[in-house]
This record gives structure tokens, C-alpha cells and sequence, in this order.
């Protein structure tokens, strides 16, 4: 069998899965999450370590068969810093993808490689808040000795690579977020790390070399694999971001798939064989982890907005629904900008969130969690409108945790007019990572299978959870995502 673990914002999960796709045991461990009024989003490496020894423990616990792993992928939160001195120790805590701290270091670092058209021309990419790049430069600036001491840098699906073979290695779709990374040639683009370390060499010396998206990063160190309970022959594949490993999951892995995954961020994404080639940069040009590209759009508040509305009413997410249910497009004129952690797309770090239009008929619990659910949807989707630049979507995969309401899915088919499908394994970015593992596997074996071969026979939807959009729902919806956009207008548009 095969194992896929995805460290995410909240906790890390492990799946273990068979060649048909179907699913023989998962585990689950929390993670903490350091949020510090300035923006500072922060999480040390060891928790991810700690959480994913709990969560493959109760996977080989859960598991029918104990059948060995012969391979297995790792799936992580995209952007964080993870930083090593000499010794391969951690430096500091790992600044994460939502912080926003790092803001005005973003904004300085594409002033130094000469503003967003002339780093766009270069690179192929326009670093927003949260990528990996202004992180260096925030521990350049604010942490010096610290800064003196990186010998090594990791992104954190990389660092549990690291931790589970003792190798240093990244990959391409990953590497693609950090904004030091040239998009389009597929390398590490030493100037944008010159303009942060003053061209001493420092910080491109202490780049992990790039292994391909099937390649292998080794096997596990024999004292890590006797403490999972795992065989040291066990083959670690290359992993990648969550949202790349989200991707070949929900077979993601050719053109006209689309996946919008609502987890502690949103984002939506659709496989393509060249770059996005968007010069704002609100649309992503990653690269996806199966050999294309991934143009993206993330939103940074997504369950997080909902989750804690819900648990400010002393409801519960599972109360989602009814609210919903009870309540119409529009949530009857309340409109909630959902900026609780600054916003990413748009590009507004030091955004609030606010609610506006509240009167006697709409000052209701129910209305409330409409209205950030709705705040939340409006924005991806126009990021949806951003991916596919205009075209309408016939179906779409929806994953991550917010997936689990079934009001919160039919709310985004009847806004958005296409089929919203869940797939039967709710788990995709640990899925697309075992998938990944045995893509990687089956190449050492002389037997290489393709990601999308594997893709067709281990994706499948679950019918049980689809939702068709509603034709008479769709006025209202675009009345409210108008009002949502005028709201928005009126308070951002002169910045
Ligand atoms: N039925 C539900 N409706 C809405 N949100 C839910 C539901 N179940 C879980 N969530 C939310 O999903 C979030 C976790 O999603 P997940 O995709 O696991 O996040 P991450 O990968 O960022 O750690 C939590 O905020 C949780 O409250
Ligand atoms: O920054 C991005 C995408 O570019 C985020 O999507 C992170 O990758 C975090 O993912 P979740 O914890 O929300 O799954």
C-alpha cells in the first residue's frame, strides 16, 4: 500500500491507500498556530513533525492489512520558511503563506528588482504577500544574526522530506511559490535572492537542488522509519504544495479540470500546459507537481471567517446548513467583506473585515453566517472568473474542509452556474501525494505508469454530494455578488 500525508494550516493528515484507489486507514493530528495582531502567522517545523507522527500512527493503526508501504508522498502548505543553520537546525519558528507581517518586505522586494511589470518580464511571476521571497527579506531585516546563520532553505513539505531521509531536496511546483524561482524556465533565479543578501551568494548556496515531480527524494532514515513503523525501504517521493498535490488528487492532471478547495485558505485552480501569463499576479503561474502548470488564485480567509462566525453565534459548523437553508440570496442586503487576515487576492495585506447594510430584518444569527459564507464564496469565484478568464466552468471539484456542507456546495453551484462534485475521497491532497508516491515508485520498479493513467483509476466522485446549479437562484445570486462588488468598490476603490 501506499501512504500521502498533507500538513495543512490546522493540522496534518495521513491516508493509506491501495493501487484502486480505495482508502485502508487515516489518521489526523492539530496543529497550533501562532496569529499575532501585526499579521505574524507563525508555526514551528517540530509541530508538523510531531502532528505527523500521530497521524501516521493512527493510520497504520486503522489500517485493514498490514500489508508494507512501499511508498509514500508528503503534501504541504505552500510559501513557508523554513530556515536551517550549519548544523541542518531550525532557526526560527516558520513564518507561514498567511502572514501578513511581511507585507511592506513584499512590497520592497519588487521595488529593488525594479516594480511588478519589470519582475513580471523577468520571472514570469509578481510576488504577493504571503510567497516565500519576503520572508528572507523580513529576517534580513528584522532578525540579522539569525539571518547570518541560513544555511538552508525549506519550504515545509520539503522540511518533513528532510526530516523523514535526511535529504535536502525541493520540486518544481512548490518551488514555483517562493518567488525566487523563474516560472517559466523552470530554475532558481539567483538575483532575486542577490537583492536580499547584497549578491554575496548566500542565500542561492543554500537552495535544495530540484528534483523532477515523479523523481524520488530517497528512502526513510532507518531510526524515522522504526519509529513510524514503516519499512527503511520505503520510497519518499518528491511531494509538493498542497494545492499542486490537491490537484493530481482530484485528477486535476489535464486541461478543463477545475478544483476550488475551501480550507483555512480558498483557492482555485485548473492544470494548464503553459503558464498563466497574468501581469498583475492575481492570478498564480505556479507549476502543478505532474509536469504542467497550475494557474492559481488564493484567497487568504476562507473556514477561518466561517468557522469563526459560526463558533461567535455558539453554533457549530454543522449549523451551517440550516442557515443557509433558512435564508436567501443576498442574506437580505447584509454584505460581510471577509479580510479578517488581510487579503491576498485582492492584493490588500492590511485589509479588515467588515460588515455593512445590517438592519432590523437581516440582524439575525442566520443572516450572519450567510453573509460570510457568501463574502467567502463571492471571492473565489470571482477568482474562478480570474483562472478560466471569463469562461464558464461546467463542473467543479470542491475539496478541503468546508466541502463537507452540503448548503455551502449547492450555494457555489447556483452562484456560479456549474456542477459542483466532491470527490469520494474527501482527502485529496493526501490522496494526489499517494498517487505522487506511486507515480515516483513505479518508476524504481522499471514500470513507470503516468499521473494521468493512475489519476483515471483512483479519482472517482462521490455522486451522493453532487449539486446542480439552480436556474431560478442565479438572479439573485448575481444581484448579491453585485452588491458584494459595489460594497467593496466603496471602500477600496481609491487604494
Ligand atoms: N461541515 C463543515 N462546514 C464548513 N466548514 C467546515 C465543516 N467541517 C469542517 N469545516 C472547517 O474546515 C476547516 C478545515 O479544513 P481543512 O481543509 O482541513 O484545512 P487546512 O488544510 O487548511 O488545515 C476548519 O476551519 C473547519 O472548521
Ligand atoms: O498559499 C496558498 C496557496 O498559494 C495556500 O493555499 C496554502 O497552501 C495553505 O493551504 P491550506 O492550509 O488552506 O490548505
Amino acid at each position: 500500500m501506499y501512504l500521502g500525508i498533507d500538513c495543512g494550516t490546522q493540522g496534518t493528515k495521513a491516508l493509506l491507500v491501495n493501487e484502486k484507489g480505495e482508502s485502508l486507514g487515516r489518521g489526523y493530528a492539530k496543529h497550533e498556530l501562532v496569529e499575532r495582531s501585526n499579521g505574524a502567522r507563525e508555526q514551528q517545523p517540530e509541530w508538523w513533525v510531531a502532528a505527523l507522527k500521530i497521524a501516521v500512527r493512527d493510520a497504520l493503526q486503522s489500517a485493514s492489512t498490514t500489508e508494507p508501504v512501499l511508498a509514500l508522498g508528503v503534501s504541504g502548505q505552500q510559501h513557508g520558511l523554513v530556515v536551517l543553520d550549519e548544523n541542518k537546525q531550525v532557526i526560527r519558528p516558520a513564518k507561514l503563506w498567511n502572514d501578513t507581517e511581511t507585507a511592506p518586505q513584499n512590497s520592497a522586494i519588487i521595488e529593488r528588482l525594479g516594480g511588478k511589470d519589470a519582475f513580471f518580464a523577468r520571472f514570469g511571476i509578481v510576488p504577493l504577500t504571503g510567497y516565500t521571497v519576503s520572508k528572507l527579506l523580513w529576517l534580513a531585516e528584522k532578525e540579522p544574526e539569525n539571518f547570518a546563520r541560513v544555511r538552508h532553505i525549506l519550504l515545509p513539505h520539503e522540511y518533513l522530506n528532510f526530516w523523514l531521509t535526511g535529504e535536502l531536496r525541493a520540486e518544481f511546483g512548490d518551488a514555483s511559490g517562493t518567488a525566487f524561482f523563474d516560472v517559466r524556465k523552470r530554475e532558481w533565479t539567483r538575483e532575486v535572492l542577490d537583492a536580499i543578501d547584497g549578491g554575496t551568494g548566500q542565500l542561492f548556496a543554500a537552495l535544495p537542488e530540484l528534483v523532477n515531480s515523479d523523481g524520488i527524494v530517497g528512502k526513510l532514515r532507518p531510526e524515522v522509519a522504526a519509529e513510524l513503523g514503516l519499512s527503511p525501504e520505503c520510497v519518499v517521493s518528491s511531494g509538493g504544495g498542497d494545492n499542486m498535490m490537491g490537484a493530481i488528487g482530484t485528477g486535476n492532471v489535464r486541461e478543463g479540470v477545475v478544483t476550488l478547495s475551501l480550507g483555512t485558505s480558498s483557492t482555485v485552480y485548473s492544470f494548464s500546459t503553459h503558464p498563466a501569463n497574468d501581469p498583475t499576479g492575481n492570478v498564480a503561474p505556479f507549476c502543478s507537481s505532474s509536469g504542467g502548470w497550475l494557474p492559481l488564485v488564493c484567497t487568504m480567509n476562507a473556514t477561518n471567517v466561517v468557522t469563526g462566525t459560526v463558533q461567535l453565534l455558539g453554533k457549530h459548523v454543522t449549523d451551517i446548513d440550516a442557515s443557509l437553508d433558512k435564508t436567501e440570496p443576498g442574506a437580505d442586503g447584509l454584505v460581510f467583506l471577509p479580510y479578517l487576515n488581510g487579503e491576498r487576492t485582492p492584493d490588500l495585506p492590511d485589509a479588515r473585515g467588515s460588515l455593512h447594510g445590517i438592519s432590523s430584518t437581516n440582524f439575525t444569527p442566520d443572516h450572519m453566517i450567510r453573509a460570510a459564507v457568501e463574502g467567502v464564496s463571492f471571492g473565489i469565484l470571482s477568482g474562478l472568473d480570474l483562472v478560466l478568464e471569463g469562461r464558464q466552468a461546467e463542473t467543479i471539484q470542491v475539496i478541503g474542509g468546508g466541502a463537507r456542507s452540503r448548503a455551502w456546495r449547492q450555494l457555489l453551484a447556483d452562484a456560479s452556474g456549474a456542477t459542483i462534485q466532491v470527490p469520494e475521497e474527501e482527502e485529496s491532497g493526501c490522496l494526489g501525494a499517494a498517487i505522487q508516491a506511486i507515480v515516483a515508485y513505479s518508476a524504481t520498479q522499471g514500470q513507470p505508469q503516468s499521473f494521468a493513467d493512475i489519476a483515471v483509476t483512483m479519482v472517482r466522485v462521490n455522486p451522493a454530494s453532487t449539486c446542480t446549479p439552480r436556474a431560478e437562484k442565479r438572479a439573485g445570486y448575481d444581484a448579491a455578488r453585485a452588491a458584494f462588488r459595489k460594497q467593496f468598490a466603496q471602500i477600496y476603490s481609491a487604494t
